[in-house]
């Protein structure tokens, strides 16, 4: 479990990108931040793993305030993927894999095997392994940037808007994987989006930020459809104008969530 207490970032410029956050991200499920640009996920997020330290409030991991342990010793248990995959651009896909495990003393031969059943895992043929990035579609650099966050094995996997550089047919397919990999692998995700639709299909818990980065509502998909915190996420999740992939209908008394096919997907307590 992941445990934000009274977390604020300011930078040193006087710029506070999150203020006073409480939150609590439970293990082995998805939770998605979700909000406009500037609203302070990225910065919370790095929170996660000491890239930014906050300055005032407290990060904890299964109950362990993160300023107490060494970064690079933090790090070795969470995995982190970011936009533009973040791939060397000189080093083959396995290489790039196996960069973290090398780093950390595993053999070569070791990490690279390790490197290949990562590739298995993401959905990506064996035989890009030995091309050089730039070889590789944008959806596929996408994937070896999963596999890579995924080499560490780690408990934790940090995803920062993964798959806003891809066009809209691979990012469906990429959300996809990254459901049915959730599914086999079970971590504790905590990934960072843009799209509203991404954070309600991904996200087992969903945080809505608002500019200054304080948090507007976190909780399920179905909860804040059926019941928005406020205007601000009313307006922000479109639940007014019903136009969200997954919305919520009244059917002979009953309130139903469903998609945008008007497949039910719920029903909702009254
Ligand atoms: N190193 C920094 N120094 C000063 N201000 C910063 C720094 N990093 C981020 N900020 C500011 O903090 C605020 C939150 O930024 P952050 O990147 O966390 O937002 P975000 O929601 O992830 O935005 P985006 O979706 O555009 O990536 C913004 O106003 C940003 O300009």
């Amino acid at each position: 479990m992941i445990e934000f207490r009274g977390v604020t970032k300011q930078f040193p410029d006087g710029t506070v990108a999150v203020e006073g956050v409480d939150i609590v991200i439970p293990p082995h499920k998805t939770t998605v931040l979700v909000g406009s640009s500037g609203s302070g996920k990225t910065t919370l997020l790095r929170m996660i793993n000491r890239m930014v330290d906050p300055t005032a409030g407290q990060v904890l991991i299964d109950g362990t305030d993160v300023a107490t342990v060494e970064p690079v010793a933090l790090r070795r248990g969470i995995g982190y993927v970011m936009q533009n995959s973040g791939l060397l651009p000189h080093r083959k896909v396995v290489d790039n894999v196996a960069t973290v495990p090398l780093l950390r003393g595993t053999s070569k031969r070791e990490a690279r095997a390790h490197a290949l059943e990562l590739l298995d895992t993401v959905g990506l043929d064996r035989s890009l392994a030995e091309k050089y990035p730039a070889q590789l579609s944008g959806g596929q650099q996408q994937r070896v940037g999963v596999a890579r966050g995924l080499a560490v094995d780690p408990n934790i996997l940090l995803m920062d808007e993964p798959f806003g550089a891809v066009d809209p047919i691979v990012r469906a397919e990429l959300q996809q994987e990254l459901l049915r990999l959730q599914e086999e692998l079970g971590k504790t995700v905590v990934f960072v989006t843009h799209d509203i639709d991404e954070a309600f299909l991904l996200g087992d818990q969903v945080v809505i930020m608002q500019q200054g980065g304080r948090i507007s509502q976190a909780a399920s998909p179905v909860e804040i459809l059926a019941n928005p915190a406020d205007d601000f996420v009313a307006d922000f999740v479109g639940a007014r104008r019903g136009k969200r992939a997954l919305h919520v209908t009244e059917v002979d008394g009953q309130r139903l969530v469903v998609d945008a096919d008007g497949r039910p997907a719920g029903v909702l307590a009254s």
